[in-house]
């Protein structure tokens, strides 16, 4: 159980390179950020992995400026009152570029037929007819009419979906959890798999949009190839542990998978026969890492200024209109009388209540309290005490 209480300087650390823009949203006086202190208010981070990272005691906030929060201990840091964001759909629209880039190029054999190319340098006057020669061991398959089948209909799944039927594609599409929003947004022409062996049954492309998670760890593996068209192609720009590499080596061998585009390489995937190794390039535009940043960045910002949580990955979204009285936020188990016992100490204090919320999710709630009169400096300490003794309180904040 921590207390924790915003500084007068709230200090914010980076653990990657973050778009200058995001980190302008701290410029208002009120914020440091400092890469090197071991007692950061709030972390922004890309892909780093903060496994093994110790989660400090004053830390309140983690915003992932991207999708994937695989890298981030969430089951930790709820535990510890930590907020974890991440900013949904700020980089999809890079990814979805590369994913229809290099589907298209991949089954041109453009990479292979580049790389040969440049292979031909010292050939002088021969290259021209070297390359003409050459060149009919890269010829390729038109997307046009083939079935692409996606797996996962979000932000980038479904982007992919719409933009492959502009394309002249077949588009199957298989997501059990599929929001309303992204529904709405789906063309209708899509088709919709009912299983995920349908979607393998027909797709002469696959390309996988959802989270790692231990539902969709090793999803590619044997017994999935084995019900999927010879010669597919399969690209991977969520996670490479969706695949199981020793399993993807052999498909790639026998030709069952034609090609393995992958977005994660390591020294497993470089190794394999037919595969095309992009260095984690998915989200690497200027437009999506600034779109990413700032997201992030106002997240993090607006949770640190008035308590309101928006896109977190492992609290309630929450918003309470903040007029700039006191407001006592506090993280708390998700049982019975946590929100009577909160009230009941903030009365005993003869303290009145403006407004208040409470949201839950899972096996935690959070509740904001607003209260209508001045909170003297020198009583938050003893009210922070009072209410960090209820039993099921992770965290309380006075904002
Ligand atoms: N290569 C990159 O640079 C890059 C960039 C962004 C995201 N990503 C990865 O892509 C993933 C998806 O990103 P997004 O922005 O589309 O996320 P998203 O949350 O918008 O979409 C994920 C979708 O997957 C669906 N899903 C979950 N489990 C599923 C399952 N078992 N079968 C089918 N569908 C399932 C969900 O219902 C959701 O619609 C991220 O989690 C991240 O790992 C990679
Ligand atoms: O999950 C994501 O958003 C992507 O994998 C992008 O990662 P990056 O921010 O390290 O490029």
């Amino acid at each position: 159980m921590s207390t924790i209480t915003l500084n007068k300087l709230t200090t914010v650390k980076t653990l990657n390179n973050i778009a200058e823009s995001g980190l302008d949203v701290f410029n208002n006086g009120h914020y440091a950020i400092d890469n090197q202190t071991a007692h950061p208010d709030a972390i922004v981070v890309r892909s780093f992995n903060m496994h093994s990272l110790e989660l400090n005691r004053e830390l309140k906030a983690i915003a992932r400026a991207g999708a994937g929060v695989n890298n981030i201990p969430v089951d930790k840091c709820t535990e510890q009152g930590i907020v974890v964001f991440n900013t949904p759909g700020a980089n999809a629209n890079a990814v979805k570029e590369l994913v229809l880039t290099t589907l298209i190029a991949s089954s041109r054999n453009l990479f292979d037929g580049v790389a040969w190319a440049k292979t031909l340098e010292a050939e002088g006057n021969q290259i021209p007819k070297l390359v003409e020669a050459g060149k009919k061991q890269f010829v390729g398959k038109e997307i046009k009419g083939k079935t692409l089948g996606v797996i996962g209909l979000g932000a980038i799944g479904a982007l992919v979906a719409n933009d492959a039927l502009n394309l002249d594609m077949e588009v199957i599409g298989f997501d059990p959890f599929i929001s309303v929003d992204t529904a709405w947004n789906l063309s209708r022409t899509v088709h919709r798999a009912m299983t995920i062996e349908q979607l393998f049954a027909h797709s002469d492309f696959i390309t996988v949009h959802v989270p790692l998670t231990d539902d969709t760890r090793g999803m590619f593996n044997e017994a999935t190839f084995s019900l999927m068209k010879d010669d597919v192609h399969i690209l991977n720009f969520s996670r490479d542990g969706l695949v199981n590499e020793t399993d993807m080596a052999a498909a790639l061998e026998s030709g069952k998978v034609g090609k393995y585009i992958t977005d994660f390489p390591n020294e497993n995937v470089l190794k394999m026969k037919n595969v095309v190794p992009i260095p984690h390039l998915g989200a690497s535009t200027q437009e999506s890492e600034e779109n990413c940043a700032i997201m992030a960045a106002r997240q993090l910002k607006d949770y640190l200024e008035t308590g309101n949580i928006k896109n977190s990955v492992n609290f309630p979204n929450v918003s309470l209109p903040y007029s700039g009285k006191p407001r006592v936020a506090a993280f708390h188990k998700n049982v019975p009388n946590m929100v009577g016992q909160i009230t009941s100490a903030i009365s005993n204090y003869h303290l009145n209540i403006a407004d208040m919320v409470n949201r839950s999710r899972g096996d935690y709630a959070y509740t904001m309290i607003d209260i209508d009169s001045k909170v003297e400096n020198n009583s938050i300490p003893a009210l922070e005490e009072i209410l960090t003794q209820i039993e099921g309180i992770v965290s309380v904040r006075f904002i």
